[in-house]
């Protein structure tokens, strides 16, 4: 798919606005041509003394100048809803490729670029479709139209209006040239601008806790200031544009009437020719700036469409086989000698794991920070698909069943616990779409959030606000954790989801577990070896191997690395650290 066919795929929607913004650039191009050759007419007619054809004249360029301005404002409506629309679906279009979009695929572009892609790269598409639809037809009839009007008007000057364009547009392009270098950098500057606001907002807390403030303003400012000695840059360039221009237009012109003037006994009737020569060749001038604009615009938008194909080329790492049934598996997992590199690394992040999980059991994952306990359940919910190995659930491997059966299968609570604007009902509902208020109930009772749920007034409809600010971290967990539940797969994944809670709600969300959910199999990724002593079987990581498995005394007795991990964190609790 070329550049601009990812355009103008979405224009076929659209085809009477097309053909209105054609049709309206096409009239406002040729009135504009024609009320000079109007205007020639007039002032002839008034040497020859004929007013009633003066008048009728007269009256034909007040038409055409209606005609003009009707036209350019119905140009305006065409091309920018043409602009509106197109941008829109091609943003609705991306957003859904980047939907089915792996971990591993977003990693690639990460998340900031995408957004930047989303929001600055389709605003530059924006200008360019708008560009396209004002003045794709209309610049080069006025291009062309003025230059040959502008010969015949006074045809004997012919080679100074073919030295007034060369001039114009040698002047044009090396303005382009500078102009374009600065847009490359603007959008750079803008980036560093938009990802340290983004940053500084999104950490304020931090920022504020650790006294940054003057710090992080600091570091922005210098960004700003930046930005802003660029656009002024951009800014000087492009107000010397028109009186470069005009310096030019204007000397063709002083010499075209200079040269009228010596020869005006010859020539009397020159004198009528003065002023349309004159406005063919500001419309020349005007004509060459725009041209200017427009393929700047074209060049910034072939930037964005570029960075846009590049999203919609990539094919999704993961690809799920939807000829599969969509059925719920049974919660056995089966890891076969899975190894892991995530993408861009050179060291692997797990090796050769190997271990056979029963459905209904309470499977522990330890090991120390960065050991690989994430990336492992990261592969049971097919977020990666391992380098080497093979994994099963209910007995398939994860690339023979479909998308629908894996999610239906398999819920994952992540570390990070993200809560969407809404209410409370609507984030648990994510979980199971037609949940009823019994199951929201049941949900919030096991991860422990019932309490607090049941005092708003307005209970599972209470709101969450953007960002979810208005709930504590410990709150988050808990409905991350009823979002989990509710689904009522048959695997359950917790990655360190109880950090923040205190001990003795840990404890309850973890006996509501072993006692409400006993069908389900439940992995339990925790730092702490107390968190997940009395799971049925505990997995322990350490640098990507899995090093040792069994219940927690049959690992005191074999593992010397559990029983190190436990001696390290007994330590640090007997000094009061967490
Ligand atoms: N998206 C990623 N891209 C590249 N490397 C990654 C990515 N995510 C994690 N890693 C690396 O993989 C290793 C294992 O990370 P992982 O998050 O699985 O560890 P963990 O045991 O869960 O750690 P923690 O207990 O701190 O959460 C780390 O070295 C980490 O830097």
């Amino acid at each position: 798919m070329s550049l601009f066919q990812i355009l103008f795929r979405h224009l076929k929607k659209y085809l009477k606005d097309v053909c209105g913004a054609m049709v309206t650039m096409t009239l406002s191009a040729l009135a504009v041509l024609y009320q000079p050759r109007l205007l020639e007419a007039i002032q002839k007619d008034l040497l020859k003394e004929n007013t009633s054809k003066v008048v009728s004249d007269s009256i034909w360029i007040i038409g055409l100048g209606i005609i003009a301005i009707v036209a350019g404002i119905l140009n305006v409506y065409f091309a920018a809803k043409l602009a509106q629309g197109v941008t829109s679906d091609l943003r609705e279009e991306v957003y859904e490729k980047i939907q089915s979009f792996s971990y591993a695929n977003i990693d690639t572009f990460s998340t900031g670029s995408l957004t930047t892609r989303l929001i600055s790269d389709m605003n530059q598409i924006m200008n360019l479709v708008m560009s396209i639809f004002m003045q794709l037809v209309r610049l080069p009839i006025i291009l062309v139209g003025s230059f040959i009007l502008a010969i015949l008007t006074i045809p004997r000057f012919w080679w100074i209006t073919l030295w007034v364009l060369v001039i114009l547009t040698v002047v044009g392009l090396f303005i382009m040239k500078l102009a374009n270098q600065q847009f490359e950098q603007y959008q750079v500057r803008l980036d560093k601008v938009a990802n340290l606001a983004q940053e500084n907002l999104l950490g304020m807390r931090v920022v504020k806790s650790f006294n940054q403030e003057g710090e992080q303003v600091n570091k922005f400012s210098a960004a700003s200031d930046d930005l802003n000695r660029l656009n002024l840059n951009i800014g000087y360039l492009m107000s010397a544009v028109i009186p470069a221009f005009s310096i030019i237009a204007y000397i063709a012109i002083c010499a075209v009437t200079t040269m009228i003037g010596l020869q005006i006994k010859l020539h009397p009737t020159d004198i009528a020719v003065i002023s349309p020569y004159v406005n063919y060749i500001l419309t020349l001038l005007f004509a060459v700036w725009i041209i200017g604009i427009a393929l700047m615009n074209v060049s910034r938008g072939k930037v964005s469409l570029g960075r846009i194909k590049e999203v919609l080329d990539t094919k999704p790492s993961i690809v799920f086989n939807d000829k599969a049934p969509d059925e719920v598996l049974s919660g056995d997992v089966e890891f076969n000698d899975v190894s892991f590199t995530y993408p861009g690394s050179t060291k692997p992040t797990l090796q050769h794991i190997s271990f056979n999980v029963h459905a209904g059991e309470i499977v522990g994952i330890v090991g120390a920070t960065g050991s690989g306990k994430s990336t492992l359940a990261q592969l049971i919910a097919r977020l990666y698909d391992p380098s080497s190995g093979t994994i099963k659930i209910g007995g398939r491997n994860l690339k023979e069943i479909s998308e629908k059966s894996l999610r239906k299968s398999v819920a994952f609570v992540l570390q990070k616990a993200i809560l969407f604007s809404g209410t409370i009902a609507s984030n648990l509902r994510q979980g199971k779409v037609d949940a009823s208020k019994a199951e929201l109930e049941r949900a919030s009772i096991i991860s422990q959030s019932f309490e607090f749920v049941r005092n708003y007034q307005d209970g599972f409809n209470h709101e969450v606000q953007e960002r979810s600010a208005n709930f504590s971290g410990g709150q988050k967990q808990r409905l991350s954790i009823a979002r989990g539940i509710i689904s009522n797969s048959p695997i359950l994944i917790l990655d360190d989801s109880t950090s923040a809670l205190d001990a003795e709600s840990e404890k309850k969300v973890q006996d509501a577990l072993e006692h409400k959910l006993k069908e389900t199999t439940t992995f339990l990724i925790a730092e702490k070896i107390i968190s997940i002593k009395n799971a049925n079987r505990i997995l322990v990581l350490d640098d990507g191997k899995l090093v040792a498995q069994g219940t927690h005394e049959e690992l005191l007795k074999t593992s010397d690395i559990y029983q190190e991990i436990l001696k390290t964190q007994q330590a640090r609790e007997m000094r009061g650290e967490h």
